[in-house]
């Protein structure tokens, strides 16, 4: 679903969505620079394909911390699901088919009914709250649900400066709530002017947060942390000395640090920093399957999608979420045997302009 395809299913779950929820979604922060950068530079690489190659069982499946994916495709954590679709998170985790999902702190459908209605594996995201007893009380309905990995978001330390919202009064109706709250916290969002989530977070993530966070969740739990918003090649080794047992390098979509690089001229950088110690994943503008092979060519071992599946949820519910993953693991299949690789493993950078 690349290019025209899914701008038309982004315009029909335009057309579906009250403006304020298509803003959150489709916006970024600041002047918006960084949204469209991580987009065009995915654009940016070129392929050079090798031919005569026996690509008849060519297979899109991926290893990732012990676990076989059948594509390197991920549900990136996206927040509020309920706002595209009554279903919320749950639709969204049928619609995964089998992929990785993983599931937002502030999810309107709480984590255990997010992992029942997966069919695939399910992680969960977290965010670092002032009350650590918060974080590590979800840490502990994580495990009970059945996730299999945690996500450790780091580069929410304040709000980005997101325009839209501001200007729209963005807030969660007292229809929708975060689920994974009950009973910890209020589960929805202070009132007042501008951007409502802006105020939440100002109010309950903890600014303070620094690199003890990830030795600290190492010592919470026995399921693997996973690190996502690396920024720099250094960070990458830190997150490597930090314990961490995965990376994602992201921007978050563009919607925190405005003028941040695009993801896809940073991924090479950090990973030749962590030199194999660990995988590193990425997320910030993936469109279509080239996007895809693009990324584990320049060295990551899977790739987050984030804005496409809600607008699949938006548009089509289930089955748009679906839709959406199975018209990237296509497009995934047809560029691999294009280029000449049988496996995804078999993705490097000699299939790209040096
Ligand atoms: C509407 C929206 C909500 C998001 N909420 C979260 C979140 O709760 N936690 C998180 O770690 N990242 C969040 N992200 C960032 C995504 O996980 C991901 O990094 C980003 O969307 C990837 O870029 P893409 O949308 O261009 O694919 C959110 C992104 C969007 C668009
Ligand atoms: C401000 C961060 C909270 C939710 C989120 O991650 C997002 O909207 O991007």
């Amino acid at each position: 679903m690349a290019g025209g395809e899914l701008d038309a299913l982004e315009a029909r779950a335009r057309e579906r969505l009250p403006r304020s929820v298509y803003d959150y979604y489709a916006g970024g922060a600041d002047d918006e620079v960084t949204v469209a950068a991580n987009r065009d530079a995915w654009g940016e690489i070129t392929f050079r394909p090798r031919v005569l190659v026996d690509v008849s069982a060519a297979d899109p499946s991926v290893e990732l911390l012990g676990t076989r994916l059948p594509s390197p495709v991920i549900v990136a954590p996206t927040a509020f699901h309920k706002l595209a679709h009554p279903d919320g998170e749950a639709a969204t985790a049928r619609g995964a088919a089998g992929r990785l999902m993983v599931s937002s702190s502030l999810s309107t459908v709480a984590i255990d009914q997010v992992v029942a209605a997966a069919s695939g594996p399910v992680w969960l995201q977290l965010y670092v709250f002032r009350d650590r007893g918060i974080s590590e009380a979800l840490v502990r309905r994580a495990e009970a649900a059945g996730c299999t990995g945690l996500v450790l978001t780091v580069d929410v330390p304040v709000a980005g400066n997101r325009r839209r919202d501001d200007h729209n009064g963005f807030a969660l109706p007292d229809s929708i709530e975060m689920a994974n709250f009950t009973g910890l916290l209020q589960s929805g969002m202070p009132d007042g002017g501008g951007s409502g989530l802006v105020r939440y977070v100002g109010a309950q993530f903890d600014a303070s947060l620094d690199w003890s966070a990830v030795s600290w969740l190492k010592s919470v739990t026995r399921l693997p942390v996973i690190v996502k918003g690396i920024q720099h090649p250094d960070d990458g080794r830190r997150a490597v000395d930090a314990g961490a047992d995965a990376v994602v390098v992201s921007n978050h979509g563009g919607r925190q640090l405005d003028g941040a690089e695009p993801t896809a001229w940073l991924l090479p950088d950090v990973v030749g920093a962590v030199e194999g110690r660990m995988p590193v994943l990425v997320d910030g503008g993936l469109r279509s399957g080239g996007d895809v092979a693009r990324a584990l060519a320049l060295g990551a071992r899977a790739i987050l999608v984030g804005r496409p599946v809600l607008w699949g949820l938006a548009a089509g519910g289930e089955d748009g979420v679906r839709g959406v993953l199975d018209d990237l693991d296509a497009e995934f299949v047809r560029t691999m045997s294009l280029l000449g690789c049988r496996t995804a493993v078999e993705l490097g950078p000699d299939v790209l302009t040096p």
